[in-house]
């Protein structure tokens, strides 16, 4: 009963969050485009947040702008995004256009000055990706910051479950994401390939970073990939199963589904281990001289990308005490099963700032301004981490016969 208050009360005050009094200077940010995503993704968080004010909002209609800007608390609204670009009173710009528009407007906002939160997936392709994060607009003495907004890494949850995955004794992995059936309509920015769509843009960004993460590594190919389209362009998938070989030859898979029906529903990420030895510590026994444990873990993180509405991490462990070296006997067996929440920092653990119900999104935010800020920052999505997301999707667009996404041709 006490979580299922817990439950809703953490969920309605993600929606309703307490809102603070601004600091003196506060980051002040513009919002290319009045996009669904962004009161989610950034005007919510950034009332809780004492550093952060939304200033500016611009759309391609002025009419939606002012609308938007109304119905969300907006300081401000001009005419068009390169107004926002140009404007002496911003600081930061926020990206969430259609995926083929991130390059483009990227990197118009850091020759602007301005950093940038950035919609995920960061771009449409390797190469755009490459030609971004190795800008040198990024390489100057107090270059712009750029962070491509995989907000789930930031969540206090990603970084528990991580710390029960060893990536190097990792011996396979799975990764699955879906969205119900009615959420977008049949011609949706995602079904249409002159905008970046595609599932494994939208839905492979999170299930390709999360396997990079846990395997610690890029993935050398994707062997297999099988994909659905939409009805608008036979070129954008709707449906993707993508199997990937990782260094030292072992398997990640990934699936996602934007037409989901209600039994698939499942956004889950399984991780197996391979048998290793671990130091005493972690044995949870006294080892006796002359013997040591292996460990064989498997891990399952459920709702591993909005971990805020509700996730479990289920951490099952097999010991087996044994004679040094001895792979065929063994002197006991046991097992370990936990199942661990983490909606704060505090509760793992860890002192760091954070709400039970701060999202996904309230835990990047926070990242983002101390970055911006030169503050020390925990969590982050580096250029090269986008970038080999960018990769993974790539690959699997190859493997699946489908064009890659195409390319900008944007010069700056
Ligand atoms: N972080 C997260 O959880 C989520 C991230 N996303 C990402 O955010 C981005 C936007 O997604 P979402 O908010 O669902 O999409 P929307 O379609 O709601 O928003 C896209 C915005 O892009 C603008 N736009 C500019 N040019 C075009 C064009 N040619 N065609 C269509 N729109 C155009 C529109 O702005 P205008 O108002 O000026 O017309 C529109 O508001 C995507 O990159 C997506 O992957 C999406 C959902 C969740
Ligand atoms: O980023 C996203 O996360 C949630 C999904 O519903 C959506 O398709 C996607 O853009």
């Amino acid at each position: 009963m006490a979580s299922l208050f817990g439950l809703v009360r953490r969920n309605w005050l993600m929606f309703n969050p307490p809102e603070v009094s601004k600091s003196t200077a506060p980051l002040r940010f513009g919002i290319l485009g009045a996009a669904d995503i962004g009161p989610q993704a950034l005007i919510l968080p950034a009332k809780s947040h004492p550093g952060v004010v939304i200033q500016t909002v611009a759309a391609r209609n002025p009419q939606k702008a002012k609308a938007y800007a109304q119905k969300h608390g907006i300081l401000k609204v001009v005419d068009t995004y390169e107004d926002i670009l140009n404007s002496p009173d911003i600081d930061c710009v926020y990206i969430p256009l259609p995926n083929g528009l991130h390059y483009e407007w990227a990197l118009r906002a850091l020759k602007a000055g301005k950093h940038v939160l950035l919609e995920k997936p960061s771009v449409n392709n390797e190469a755009e990706a490459e030609a971004l994060f190795k800008s040198p607009l990024l390489n100057r003495p107090s270059a712009p910051v750029l962070l491509e907004a995989a907000h789930y890494l930031f969540h206090p949850a990603w970084t528990v479950f991580m710390s029960y995955v060893t990536p190097a004794a990792v011996s396979s992995a799975k990764a699955v994401l879906w969205v119900p059936r009615w959420k977008f309509a049949a011609d949706d920015i995602r079904y249409r390939y002159d905008l970046g769509g595609g599932a494994l843009m939208d839905l492979g960004a999170y299930t390709a970073s999360s396997l990079a993460r846990i395997f610690g590594a890029v993935a050398e190919e994707c062997e297999e990939c099988v994909t659905q389209s939409g009805t608008y362009d036979e070129r954008c998938d709707r449906l993707y199963k993508a199997r990937y070989r990782f260094p030292g030859g072992v398997y990640g898979e990934m699936e996602g589904n934007l037409k989901a029906p209600l039994n698939q529903l499942s956004p889950d990420i399984h991780v197996t281990h391979k048998p290793i030895v671990v130091p005493n510590a972690d044995a949870g026994i006294d080892v006796p001289e002359g013997q040591e444990v292996v460990r064989t873990r498997k891990i399952k993180f459920t709702t591993f990308v909005q971990p805020s509405f509700f996730h479990s991490i289920q951490v099952d462990d097999e010991f087996v005490l044994r004679k040094v070296g001895d792979t065929r006997g063994h002197v006991k067996k046991w097992t370990d099963k936990k199942t661990i929440k983490a909606y704060t920092f505090q509760e793992a653990g860890i002192d760091q700032p954070g709400e039970a119900h701060w999202a996904t999104y309230r835990y990047q935010l926070e990242q983002f301004v101390n970055k911006v800020r030169g503050r020390e920052v925990r969590q982050w999505v580096d250029g090269a981490d986008s970038i080999n997301t960018t990769k993974m999707i790539d690959m699997a667009y190859t493997a699946a016969k489908l064009p890659l996404r195409p390319t900008s041709t944007y010069t700056s």
